[in-house]
């Protein structure tokens, strides 16, 4: 099994590019099926996610050619199957973008029920009723979700929570229907933007991406595009909180310093300074870090996504912080494996105190998640001493090429699998 070893205490130091947005490509590369031309997508991150999605595409029968690492070519004329449920798709979230896809396209869907991290119950009911409204009746049967309607409407749906998943499914099985769509309360996230620009370079017509109205004129058919997917949010929050926990400088290239926002102005709340350019981020952590208060929220609050990251620097922080997680009740779990490594955190229902320690000590830990697993190398490299990170394959669906960027940012990271590995690295790294 691979893991992460890691000798900390290194600052990160240097220059790093960021990649396409990971939950944006996941649901672009469904959208493009929607059309029976060419579309070309650029900046695709390379990460586990989007390969299964490419897979589960090719298996319906969509032709998909990589034209680069970060460059595809789909082209959805000879889709021969509306059923998606082969065994890899079944554990991504994003697996349900391609239910608004086929039904929009071809008004018949069914798609096992979604998986993603373990971080709360995520239930689609949000998802469901909007298709339902639009006129397709939904039935759950062995573990797949089935869509079906004669033909869709158009409809006025408000959703009942800020969802990320059901704004852009919503959104996307709206595009073919007949008549108008209204989406209330939808939500804002840079990404559903993205879908939206997608869509209409692909002769949608959707208005208000990025306010809580999205307004939806039905087309009869989408036509071919080429696009290149925004730059990963969380992936640069990530590096961000990475430079700021280990005392470093880096320059966070290829953002949109817009979309992280919010993350710099925590970083400045705790000390770190951070000057934006027009592509670019750079972080700078000199002095000690402040403690402070963060509660997760929908853009343009605090991303969940970045809650284990500012948990773990903020435990490395002067004084008692206080971090609130509103959006999934269980992203919690990897507190346990920090405190092996020293952090001092009381975790209270969905809320966690943390007294800050002036450093972490290197310890055997697990990811229990994607971004907990990132959040648990951050640790490792402001670590002293030695920490392995055990099942990074969760690190991997979201993170292209994470320990060859954080080397390049000085940090000692390698990915071993046996024990001659593990041996070879610490005689290196003395
Ligand atoms: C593949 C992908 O893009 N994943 C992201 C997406 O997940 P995902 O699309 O699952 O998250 P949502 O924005 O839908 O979830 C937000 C909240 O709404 C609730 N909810 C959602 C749908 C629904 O039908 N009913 C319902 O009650 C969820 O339980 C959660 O409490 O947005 C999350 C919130 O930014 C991110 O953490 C995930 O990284
Ligand atoms: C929770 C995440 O992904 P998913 O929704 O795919 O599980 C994430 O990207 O942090």
């Amino acid at each position: 099994m691979e893991q992460y070893i890691i000798k900390g205490g290194n600052p990160l130091v240097g220059e790093v590019e960021i990649g396409g947005a990971k939950n944006a490509a996941l649901a672009i590369l469904a959208a493009a099926i929607m059309t029976d031309e060419t579309v070309e997508i650029d900046n695709l991150p390379d990460v586990k996610d989007v390969n299964v999605l490419l897979k589960a595409i090719q298996e319906i029968g969509g032709k998909v050619d990589r034209v680069s690492r970060h460059s595809v070519t789909i082209n959805g004329s000879m889709i021969g199957s509306v059923v998606v449920e082969n065994d890899y798709i079944k554990k991504i979230r994003a697996s349900y973008y391609l239910l608004g896809a086929l039904l929009g396209k071809y008004k018949r869907a069914e798609v096992a029920l979604p998986g993603g991290c373990n971080i709360g119950s995520r239930p689609v009911d949000q998802h469901l009723k909007g298709f339902r409204a639009l006129g397709a009746r939904i039935d759950i049967k062995h573990g797949m979700i089935i869509a079906e309607a004669g033909s869709l409407t158009g409809n006025h749906i408000y959703l009942d929570v800020v969802t990320v998943g059901a704004t852009i499914n919503i959104m996307m099985a709206a595009v073919m229907a007949s008549g108008n769509t209204v989406i209330e309360n939808a939500a804002k996230e840079p990404h559903v933007v993205d879908v939206a620009n997608f869509l209409n370079s692909m002769g949608a017509n959707i208005k208000g991406a990025g306010t809580d109205v999205i307004r939806i004129k039905g087309v009869e058919k989408l036509h071919k595009t080429s696009y290149a997917i925004i730059p990963d949010q969380i992936e640069a929050g990530t590096f961000m909180f990475a430079a700021a926990a280990t005392k470093g400088d880096v320059m966070v290239k290829n953002v949109i310093p817009k979309h992280l926002e919010a993350i710099t102005a925590k970083l400045m709340e705790i000390g770190c300074e951070v000057e934006e350019f027009d592509d670019a981020v750079r972080v700078v952590s000199s002095k000690g870090l402040k403690h402070t208060h963060v509660k997760t929220l929908p853009y343009p609050g605090f991303p969940t996504d970045m809650q284990p990251q500012i948990t773990v620097t903020l435990a490395l922080s002067e004084g008692t912080s206080i971090v609130t997680e509103s959006i999934f009740e269980n992203r919690f779990k990897y507190v346990d494996e920090l405190s092996r490594m020293g952090a001092n955190i009381k975790v209270e229902g969905n809320t966690a105190i943390i007294d800050g320690t002036e450093r972490y000590t290197g310890a055997g830990v697990t990811a229990p998640d994607l971004r907990a697993g990132a959040a648990l190398v951050i640790a490792g490299l402001a670590a002293e001493g030695i920490t392995t990170v055990d099942d990074i394959f969760y690190i991997e669906r979201g993170y292209e090429a994470f320990e060859d960027k954080l080397q390049n940012l000085g940090a000692m990271i390698e990915k071993v699998s046996t024990e001659k590995d593990i041996q070879k690295f610490k005689l290196k790294v003395g």
